[in-house]
């Protein structure tokens, strides 16, 4: 039997959509169809003008709402105010449209290009999901290809005029059931469809003890109107709760007596080649007090054969700083065994798309090296890993807390005392301490820690064998305070090699400031020689 063909497009920004499309290309041969597969950037291979097939698109959304990158040039050619009403009128799609929805603009991108079809004339087949990626995209993503089948099946009957068939696939697969598992297309910021994705748990509206001050104390009157990280106020603390469903965990850990393998954190970089080159001088660049202080640093870079220009760019490798990664071991109970050989393994059986052991964790590395070189220890915990710690939270009040925290009820406290604040993961177990994760969670829910972005601020004409560029102090901004960056270490981006040097925090060379108070930093001009240190 000839196969049901559709068209199944992708725009994405760092591989998720593309992941989610080939997974529905891999499941539509199952199901009986052809799937086309192509990203929106290869406008030479699509045509949705004179496509007759049903359409599938899924897309992420980057930047401050915007369409990913590789989708921009579709985006900018379905937008031509020329286009007539009619433009796409034999057109029926459905859309996936993938966000976060810590951010503003929740799943704009996909909502550009929803909104855009609609008013060139085409039709949904099926509706729109909006897949959250801090609450786990599959919670969204898999009801939603679950239900495409069915609603691509009438599609296709519709198509060829059997009523039959039309009837046979609307009960093996109800579109209207469809409709309310994907939720409703006009989401706002928090998407109808949010609702079915968290289950409602009723808890005890009387408030719970580490939440709620005594009765009658008048003191505590003022604090009880203050909600905090640890108190919330009515009307969150008595009303019933919506949380994210557990995310199911996939990895299994084992520290094993033995110590782990001497791992060089180059490892973590696979691909990469890494220098570890000293620091040779660091001057303030600017004044005593100022809010930010920038730090010029020169590090040496002679047996590195780097030839850098102003503007070129170099990645810095930043290790987390040892005492939290001590507090973190203590937190989760393995202080006495830092040293320890880590063994990672995906559970036998686990359902998760695509679970597998981070390559960026290197094998038989110390669950310490983990720490300091693998996992972004400041990264601000997102709802999905708030209500993973919530199954590892004895105390009753602080379970409900953390609840609330990500629950859809309690989003603007999630957003003012744990996204705004920058809060880390060392917070949130300091602040509630009978919360004792295993190692496993971090892993899971903690992003690789990212070597970050520089730029060269001298020539290698000029400074033979040196490197300099301009470092932020305000990256060592204690935890919870700010933008979170640690302290220094370097490596490179593109196609220049990696650097890598260790900078201690509070073992900077001696700093001299160039600047008497008052005087504007210093600004880093692209390509402009600077003048020498
Ligand atoms: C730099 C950046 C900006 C983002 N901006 C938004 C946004 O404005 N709105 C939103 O809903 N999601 C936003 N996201 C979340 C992504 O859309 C989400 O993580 C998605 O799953 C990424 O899919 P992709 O890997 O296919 O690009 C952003 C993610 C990143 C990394």
């Amino acid at each position: 039997m000839r196969k049901k063909r559709f068209l199944l497009l992708y725009g994405t920004q760092k591989g998720q959509a593309q992941a989610i499309a080939e997974e529905i290309a891999q499941q539509a041969e199952q199901h009986g169809f052809l799937a086309n597969v192509f990203s929106l950037q290869d406008l030479e291979k699509f045509c949705l003008e004179e496509e007759r097939d049903p359409v599938v698109i899924v897309i992420s959304t980057t930047g401050s709402g915007e369409p990913p990158e590789p989708a921009a040039k579709f985006v900018r050619e379905i937008q031509y105010k020329e286009l007539p009403a009619d433009y796409l009128a034999q057109l029926r799609y459905g859309l996936l449209a993938l966000g976060d929805s810590e951010f503003t603009f929740f799943c704009n991108g996909g909502k550009i290009v929803d909104r855009r079809l609609q008013e060139l004339g085409a039709k949904h087949f099926y509706d729109t999901g909006y897949a959250d990626d801090s609450t786990g995209l599959e919670q969204v993503v898999d009801p939603w290809i679950e239900g495409l089948w069915a609603a691509l099946n009438e599609e296709f009957a519709k198509r060829s005029g059997d009523p039959e068939k039309m009837e046979e696939t609307k009960s093996a697969g109800d579109p209207e059931e469809t409709k309310s598992a994907v939720g409703d297309q006009n989401a706002q910021n928090v998407p109808e469809n949010l609702d079915l994705q968290m289950k409602a748990i009723n808890l005890d509206s009387s408030p719970t003890p580490s939440t709620a001050p005594a009765k009658g104390d008048a003191s505590d009157a003022s604090a009880e109107a203050a909600p905090s990280l640890l108190r919330s106020v009515p009307p969150l603390c008595q009303c019933s709760l919506t949380v994210p469903s557990l995310p199911v965990p996939y990895l299994e850990v084992q520290i094993l007596d033995c110590d782990g393998k001497e791992a060089d954190p180059s490892s973590c970089y696979p691909g990469e080649t890494v220098f570890r080159v000293p620091i040779t001088r660091a001057r303030r660049l600017t004044a005593e007090g100022a809010v930010k202080t920038a730090v010029m640093l020169e590090l040496d870079v002679a047996h590195t054969d780097m030839e850098l220009q102003p503007g070129d760019a170099f990645c810095v490798i930043c290790p987390n700083p040892p005492e939290e990664v001590s507090e973190v071991l203590d937190r989760l109970g393995l202080a006495g065994r830092r040293r320890g050989q880590l063994c990672l393994a995906v559970r036998p059986g686990t359902k998760k798309r695509g679970a597998c052991v981070p390559d960026y964790i290197p094998g038989k590395c110390s669950v310490e090296f983990m720490l300091t070189w693998c996992l972004e220890i400041r990264a601000t915990p997102k709802k999905a890993m708030i209500r993973a710690l919530v199954e590892h939270t004895s105390d009753a009040g602080e379970r409900r807390r953390l609840q609330e925290l990500c629950s859809k009820q309690g989003g603007s406290d999630y957003n003012r005392f744990v996204r705004d604040p920058s809060l880390g993961v060392l917070d949130l177990l300091n602040a509630f301490p009978s919360c004792r994760p295993p190692a496993a969670l971090l892993i899971e829910h903690l992003p690789k820690l990212q070597a970050r972005s520089y730029s060269a601020a001298s020539s290698s004409l000029f400074h033979p064998g040196k490197l300099h560029f301009v470092f932020n102090i305000v990256e060592f901004a204690p935890r919870g305070g700010g933008a979170a960056p640690r302290r220094g270490v370097f490596v490179p981006a593109g196609s220049l090699n990696c650097l890598q040097c260790s900078l201690p925090a509070r073992n900077l060379p001696p700093l001299r400031s160039p600047f008497s108070a008052g005087r504007p930093p210093l600004s880093i001009c692209p390509r402009t020689p600077l003048s020498p240190l």
